[in-house]
């Protein structure tokens, strides 16, 4: 069953927390809502399952509008962060709860509602704790009673607000690759919450990026990664090392370093340059590609890769992390200089020269697209 949200907003008293939304999702998607604490992910979720009434927009389930209809008669499971099963239940009375409510006339026979119950198990890998009760499981098996106990009244929409939030780090990876698999299996609808950026890498087919009750990005791991549609996406997914720079007449000035721009570009001021730590490239001599002194402060292994923390030495900026593989030869100690290329940075016009006219030239490009050829090949 496909979703498609249009122009849905969201007051809550006087104070909106959803701004015009428009997402479009296909049948048998898992799409995650990715974004900061208060970025109206939940209440989203919480409109597309029915437990809260947007104030304006339309809300299609496979094209038929489904704004009025009660949360009940929608066919959407939903779990949330904290279990909410039935303390006084065993897990397969919990599991076969849905089934057992069901109006009289689309009420399965007790045989097929055990048969039902079986098969989720199953499912979970959980038929060894069909008779226990909440307390006496893990978090992780709680989760996936729950998901089970979702799943039963055959949903074709699932939905899931930061299912393994309160779970720890092994259990929740475990989970979400066993969702992965589920979802692949059984071809439901999905959307989930989350504010995990590599949850929603490892495991959507479209991540919708939120922030302030707006959609920022709407696109593939990979586009979100690799393509930030603005500053907010680029800061959000991972880390990202932040400089400050400026444009004079033809020039890219960094501290006393300068480079020669392919010809003068519009904009004249302040820039902010955003560098992920892998993308810095690193020299022991100074040369026209690597010539920003740093010092080492700091080295952590890492698995395959050395992560450094450097202090830049003649141009005044924050420290910085690098990320180095750790096939390199060589390895710098403590104290050790270097020197840094980055042109793969992204500029953005300064948040502090961001008026209006600049705001629609705020993304300037990488380095690489503003340099002369000779200085970046
Ligand atoms: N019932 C409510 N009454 C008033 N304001 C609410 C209500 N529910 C949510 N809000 C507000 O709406 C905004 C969006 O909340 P929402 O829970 O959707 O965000 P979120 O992105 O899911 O955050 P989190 O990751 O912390 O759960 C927040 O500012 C929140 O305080």
């Amino acid at each position: 069953m496909s979703i498609t949200i249009e122009n849905v907003s969201k007051f809550f008293d006087n104070t909106q927390v959803l701004n015009n939304i428009s997402l479009d999702i296909n049948s048998g998607q898992m799409v995650a809502l990715l974004g900061p604490s208060g970025s109206g992910k939940t209440t989203l979720l919480r409109i597309i399952a029915g437990l809260e009434q947007h104030n304006s927009g339309y809300l299609r389930f496979s094209g038929k509008d489904v704004s009025r209809m009660h949360a009940r008669d929608r066919n959407v499971g939903f779990v949330f962060q904290h279990y909410a099963l039935f303390r006084h239940m065993t897990v397969a009375n919990n599991i076969a709860f849905g089934l057992k409510v069901l109006p009289r006339r689309s009420r399965p026979n007790i045989k097929i509602i055990n048969y039902k119950v079986t098969c989720l198990l199953e499912m979970i890998q959980l038929e060894h704790l069909a008779n226990r009760y909440p307390s006496q499981l893990s978090g992780g098996q709680k989760q996936r009673v729950a998901l089970a106990r979702a799943l039963a009244i055959e949903p074709e929409i699932l939905l899931l607000d930061e299912p393994f939030g309160a779970l720890d780090a092994q259990v929740r990876k475990e989970l979400r690759r066993w969702l992965r698999k589920l979802h692949e299996e059984l071809k439901f609808t999905s959307v989930f919450v989350t504010h995990d950026q590599e949850e929603a890498m490892e495991v959507a087919d479209k991540v919708v990026v939120m922030s302030n009750g707006n959609i920022e990005q709407i696109g593939t791991p990979q586009d979100v990664w690799y393509e930030p549609a603005s500053r907010f996406v680029l800061e959000f997914m991972g880390e990202v090392n932040h400089l400050e720079g400026e444009i004079l007449g033809s020039q890219l000035f960094i501290g006393p370093h300068h480079w020669q721009l392919k010809s003068t570009i519009s904009y004249q001021g302040k820039v902010d340059l955003f560098l992920r730590p892998w993308e810095i490239e690193v020299s022991k001599q100074l040369s026209i590609r690597c010539p920003l002194l740093v010092q080492t402060i700091n080295v952590s292994p890492r698995g395959h890769y050395w992560q450094f923390t450097v202090q830049p030495l003649d141009w005044p900026q924050n420290m910085l992390t690098v990320i180095i593989s750790r096939e390199l030869p060589k390895l710098p100690s403590l104290g050790t200089r270097f020197y840094l290329g980055c042109y793969n940075a992204r500029l953005y016009v300064s948040n502090q020269a961001i008026s209006n006219d600049n705001k629609k030239i705020d993304n300037l490009g990488t380095m690489y697209d503003l340099l002369s050829k000779e200085l970046t090949k």
